[in-house]
């Protein structure tokens, strides 16, 4: 059975450096983000183009052009999310069904909404990246794009990160540098080597030794 693993944290906490350290070890990952943009250069175009007119540019979903539409509008973006997440979840089966086939040990979920959709129930430990406030800050208003308004209008829609670290198996820090980070996801596979998947039966808290 494949133990699966949920990797969560807010916007900027280095999820997909968090994610990348596992696929160095051959782990297969699910990332939700890459997923979703995928989806708007496919199969999500006809359904996000009907609901949110004006988005669809060169045949494809412009993402600045729905993050404008959607963020700050709280009811827009549950719309969005209403289209979007089964699709997503459509093929994060897929790729579950492909690792219990392919017999995999460990499978890793990287989804940015994870407990604030109880996605935690379908995973059998989570994992937290995290960071300080204003190291998260500064990697996010950094980007090309970002303002503090979209800044603030995401982390509206996510829960703090205090909480999902209560909420978390593991955690890992990433204001450490990316060597720290490696030698962090390095213990999590040793604690997690040979447990088997209990097929989204979450692991109780105190089972699991948590790393800060
Ligand atoms: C709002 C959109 C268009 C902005 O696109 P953009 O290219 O600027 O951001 P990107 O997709 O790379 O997401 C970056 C980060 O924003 C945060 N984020 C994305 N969607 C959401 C959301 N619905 N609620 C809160 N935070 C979100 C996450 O931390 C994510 O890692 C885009 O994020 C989107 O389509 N969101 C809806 C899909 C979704 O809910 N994705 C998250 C999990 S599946
Ligand atoms: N362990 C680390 N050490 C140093 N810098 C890091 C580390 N992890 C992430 N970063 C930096 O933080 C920034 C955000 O990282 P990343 O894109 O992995 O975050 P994310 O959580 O996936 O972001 P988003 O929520 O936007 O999808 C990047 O500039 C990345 O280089």
């Amino acid at each position: 059975m494949t133990f699966i693993l949920g990797l969560t944290g807010s916007i900027g906490m280095g999820k997909s450096t968090t994610s990348g350290l596992f696929r160095e070890h051959g782990i297969p990952v699910h990332d939700a983000d890459a997923s979703v943009h995928a989806l708007y250069r496919g199969r999500a175009v006809a359904p996000i183009g009907a609901a949110f007119p004006g988005v669809i540019r060169d045949g494809a979903v412009d993402r600045q052009a729905l993050s404008a539409a959607v963020l700050g509008r709280p009811d827009a973006l549950r719309r969005l999310e209403a289209v979007i997440h089964p699709l997503v979840r459509e093929t994060e089966l897929a790729f579950l069904h492909r690792c219990r086939e392919t017999g995999a040990g460990l499978a890793v979920l990287d989804v940015p909404l994870l407990l604030e959709t109880r996605g935690e129930s379908r995973c059998d430990a989570v994992l937290v990246v995290s960071a300080p406030a204003d190291v998260q800050r500064q990697r996010v208003l950094a980007r090309p794009e970002m303002t503090e308004d979209k800044f603030a209008a995401i982390m509206a829609r996510q829960m703090p990160d205090e909480q999902k670290r209560a909420c978390a198996h593991f955690i890992v820090d990433t204001a450490r540098g990316v060597l720290a980070a490696r030698r962090q996801v390095g213990s999590i596979l040793s604690a997690l080597a040979g447990r088997p998947g209990r097929g989204g039966q979450s692991v109780n808290r105190n089972e699991a030794e948590t790393h800060a």
